[in-house]
């Protein structure tokens, strides 16, 4: 389990992170969200004793990164891709982090195969796309069979393919039991990989329940209705609720169930085609969310 208390982190006149507590649980894979300047990096490199915290702990299967004896066993991470001699080859850059953490050296071609990266394995790192770096990262996160992951960002540069090949590694690191917490600006994904949501911002935790509390909790439900008599039924509606025309024949109307629509529109005597609620998406309900913890916000950006 990670545990966050009270970690706090100042930077001069920036709080970057402030007083966040949070736990992350084993056997689901949490997503770590919030917008850019958030605080989430910072999070991550005082879990990973990368970074001293002003004040409050962070501490991963009960002890402070730094204080386990074989980090790599305990805590496998991606942080920074580029993090690697560019003149080492791919084998070499994996031997020498297992070296360093007592794993033996047949583990180095099972992890870089794991990734997909066997064929490149003596190719040096400086020649590497962005999404090879990525795997390599992954490979070095998952090279001392750690029971927790931590990726910062894992799906920068990589093709659909890479894409879709992280979201099946997470789903199955979580599914051995192990802790899988991993932050991305890629809503889609994150609401497609996801179990629980930890959202920050402006350093404080705004949110920690699962995906489908935080999308029920921040969306308003929407509701498409088909009908023949739409400006009627807009009229009616309209009094209560917001109704928007997507078409002739169909509304969008939020703040009423499926079921209330239905018998205001039976009560009326109007005739219904198709009356479907929507599925809200995790973007929406994050942008809902966060609106006021932007720190950077594109009209502030025009006005300059
Ligand atoms: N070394 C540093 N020195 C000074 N300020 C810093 C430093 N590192 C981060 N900050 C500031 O702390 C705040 C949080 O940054 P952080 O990188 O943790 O956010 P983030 O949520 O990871 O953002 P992003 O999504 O853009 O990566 C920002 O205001 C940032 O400018």
């Amino acid at each position: 389990m990670i545990e966050v208390c009270g970690l706090t982190k100042r930077y001069g006149e920036v709080l970057a992170v402030d007083d966040l507590t949070f736990a992350v649980r084993p056997g689901e894979v949490t997503g770590f969200l919030g917008p850019n300047g958030a605080g989430k990096s910072t999070t991550l490199r005082m879990v990973l004793g990368l970074d001293t915290a002003s004040s409050g702990t962070a501490t991963v299967g009960g002890r402070p990164y730094v204080a386990h004896p074989a980090p790599l066993k305990a805590v496998g991470a991606l942080l920074d891709p580029g993090a690697v001699l560019p003149s080492r080859t791919a084998y070499h850059h994996v031997l020498a982090l297992a070296a360093g953490n007592g794993i033996p050296r047949s583990r180095v071609n099972e992890v870089l195969a794991e990734v997909g990266l066997e064929k490149v394995s003596r190719r040096r790192t400086g020649t590497f796309s962005l999404g090879m770096r990525q795997r390599l990262g992954i490979a070095a996160a998952l090279l001392g069979d750690p029971p927790v992951l931590i990726f910062d960002e894992p799906l920068n540069g990589l093709d659909p393919e890479g894409i879709v090949w992280i979201r099946s590694l997470m789903r199955k690191m979580a599914a051995e039991g192990r802790v899988v917490l991993m932050s991305s600006h890629l809503m889609t994904e994150m609401e497609r990989t996801a179990d629980h949501l930890i959202v920050v911002g402006r350093g404080k935790l705004i949110a920690d329940m699962t995906m489908r509390d935080f999308i029920a909790a921040h969306s308003q439900r929407e509701v498409l209705v088909r009908t023949p008599q739409a400006d009627a039924l807009r009229s009616l509606l309209a009094l209560a609720v917001d109704v928007r025309v997507e078409n002739d024949d169909t509304l969008i109307v939020t703040g009423l169930e499926a079921a209330e629509i239905g018998a205001l529109a039976a009560a009326g005597g109007m005739e219904l085609h198709e009356l479907s609620p929507r599925q809200v998406s995790l973007e929406k309900a994050f942008m809902q969310l966060t609106r006021d913890a932007v720190e950077y916000q594109a009209d502030k950006e025009t006005d300059r």
